[in-house]
């Protein structure tokens, strides 16, 4: 893509902005680091050498900086989201995470929001108590008869039921059934795809007519998601059937109700795609990290397993927020493991934006990466090691550098129920197993745990083997 034009038809241009000369001509580079899994590490490195504001390519600013990301995430800031999510999901109708329209976003974030607040979600503790400890029971069966268990799987297997049970009633049954069913490697593939669409939209369109696998597979995984999406609103619309006078509630009720209040047969759907793909491996990814991390270090494996013992047999979600430790570990967590750790891209508005001093013409793209932003040395000291002791009291600089959740209107929808999750699922694990380590079993090492970041961040390894002593 050409850079914007201004009004007079001049061609405006980023070369004022500090990045590699090459960016300054083209984003062939940013797209190879992209296609490979590796962009937010480049950018990150081309941070550490230019500084906070660097020209990524052409058309494109990253910042690493505190102000300039709450500007551009400033909630009636004029920054759009960039046209690059369009093509992020399969979905050819929006949702409410990948539309580009202010008035669209606002009005389905408002039907949807109400039962992702912290006090309805309440209502939907139980199927979280009940799928994690569904969990716990098949992760040590594994570890009985294997000898370690992929955590991985398991925790993408317990946050796809949640997320289905709670939006459509009925969950996948993933826990029950133990074993990668075509559902499980479509959304294996989704991360990967979402980057493959986003970068090459015209190519995996007409991937049908071409001969190459690696588009093939894209596109069929995406459209096979749709399906899933439609089956899982068609099993709601049964039970509603079967019993009209009194639905079961999930998140998605409110929608079906026609009128102003609803929203249409696709556009529910396409919600229902988006809850399947943001609810599941983000959570998953940042779960398996976090197990990962904290088996590694014995003394904060200790701390935790010390406080966690505390917890009454029968605890509830509201003893486990009451819990400073775990709370630290899981902030630590989110900030070196964020799962959407990659660029956020925003439009600049039309009349352009100084931003760190800065002056960027509309039209540009500007983003800003959690990958970066929750590793700045003067915010984070040793920014590279897992600490959570650093969130004991921390600063006013370490809360406004942290956004794993992203921020402004578009902050993530899902974050109450994500952090029930990751409190819930922990707390159970380490009560279960209190010597867990990460195995040697099967090969497993390090390099399985390698960060491969598309939009969201997975183990290059796609496993996590844990024993449980
Ligand atoms: C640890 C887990 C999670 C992380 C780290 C995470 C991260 C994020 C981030 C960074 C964004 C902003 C994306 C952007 O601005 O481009 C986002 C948006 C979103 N997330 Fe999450 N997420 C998590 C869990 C969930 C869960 C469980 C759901 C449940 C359905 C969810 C649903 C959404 C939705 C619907 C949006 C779009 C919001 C909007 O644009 O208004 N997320 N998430």
């Amino acid at each position: 893509m050409s850079p914007p034009q201004n009004t007079n038809g001049i061609r405006n241009t980023l070369s004022h902005i500090p990045g590699p000369r090459i960016s300054k001509w083209t984003g062939l580079v940013l797209k190879y680091y992209s296609i490979t899994g590796r962009r937010a590490l480049y950018v990150h490195k081309l941070h550490q050498e230019y500084g906070p504001v660097v020209r990524i390519c052409p058309d494109e600013v990253d910042f690493a900086s505190t102000t300039a990301a709450k500007q551009i995430h400033a909630v009636s800031g004029g920054f759009m989201k960039a046209a690059l999510y369009t093509h992020i999901t399969s979905s050819k109708v929006p949702n409410v995470f990948s539309t580009l329209d202010p008035v669209y976003h606002s009005v389905h974030r408002r039907l949807l929001s109400g039962p992702m607040s912290e006090s309805s979600l309440k209502l939907v503790e139980p199927v979280v108590r009940a799928r994690s400890s569904l969990a716990i029971e098949r992760i040590g069966g594994e570890m009985k008869k294997r000898g370690c268990a992929d955590v991985l799987k398991w925790w993408v297997f317990m946050a796809t039921d949640i997320i289905g049970e709670l939006s459509f009633g009925d969950s996948f049954r993933m826990l029950e059934q133990g074993n990668k069913n075509q559902y499980a490697h479509d959304l294996d593939k989704v991360a990967f795809a979402g980057g493959l669409r986003a970068n090459f939209p015209t190519l995996i369109n007409l991937a049908a007519y071409l001969p190459i696998p690696l588009f093939r597979d894209a596109a069929a995984s995406g459209q096979r998601m749709q399906v899933y999406a439609r089956e899982s609103i068609q099993r709601y619309r049964n039970l509603i059937a079967a019993e009209p006078s009194n639905p079961k509630p999930t998140l998605f009720t409110k929608l079906f109700k026609a009128g102003e209040e609803g929203m249409s047969p696709d556009e529910i759907r396409a919600e229902a795609q988006g809850y399947i793909i943001a609810g599941s491996d983000t959570t998953a990814n940042t779960l398996t990290y976090l197990i990962w991390a904290v088996c590694r270090d014995e003394a904060i494996k200790r701390r935790l397993v010390e406080e966690l013992v505390s917890l009454p047999d029968d605890f509830r979600d509201r003893d486990l927020k009451n819990l400073s430790y775990l709370h630290q570990v899981i902030q630590e967590t989110l900030r070196l493991y964020a799962s959407a750790p990659s660029a956020l891209p925003r439009e600049v508005p039309r009349g352009g934006a100084e931003l760190d001093g800065y002056w960027i013409p509309g039209g540009f793209t500007v983003s800003t990466q959690a990958y970066s932003m929750h590793r700045d040395p003067e915010i984070y000291p040793q920014p590279e090691s897992f600490d959570p002791s650093r969130w004991e009291t921390p600063t006013k600089a370490m809360k406004d550098a942290w956004m794993p959740f992203g921020g402004g209107s578009r902050t993530c929808l899902g974050l109450h129920l994500a952090n029930m999750e990751l409190r819930n699922a922990v707390a159970r694990f380490f009560r279960a197993f209190p010597n867990a380590k990460v195995s040697n079993l099967e090969g497993m090492s390090d390099a399985d745990m390698e960060k491969v970041i598309f939009f969201l961040m997975v183990p290059k390894g796609k496993r996590c083997l844990i024993q449980a002593s």
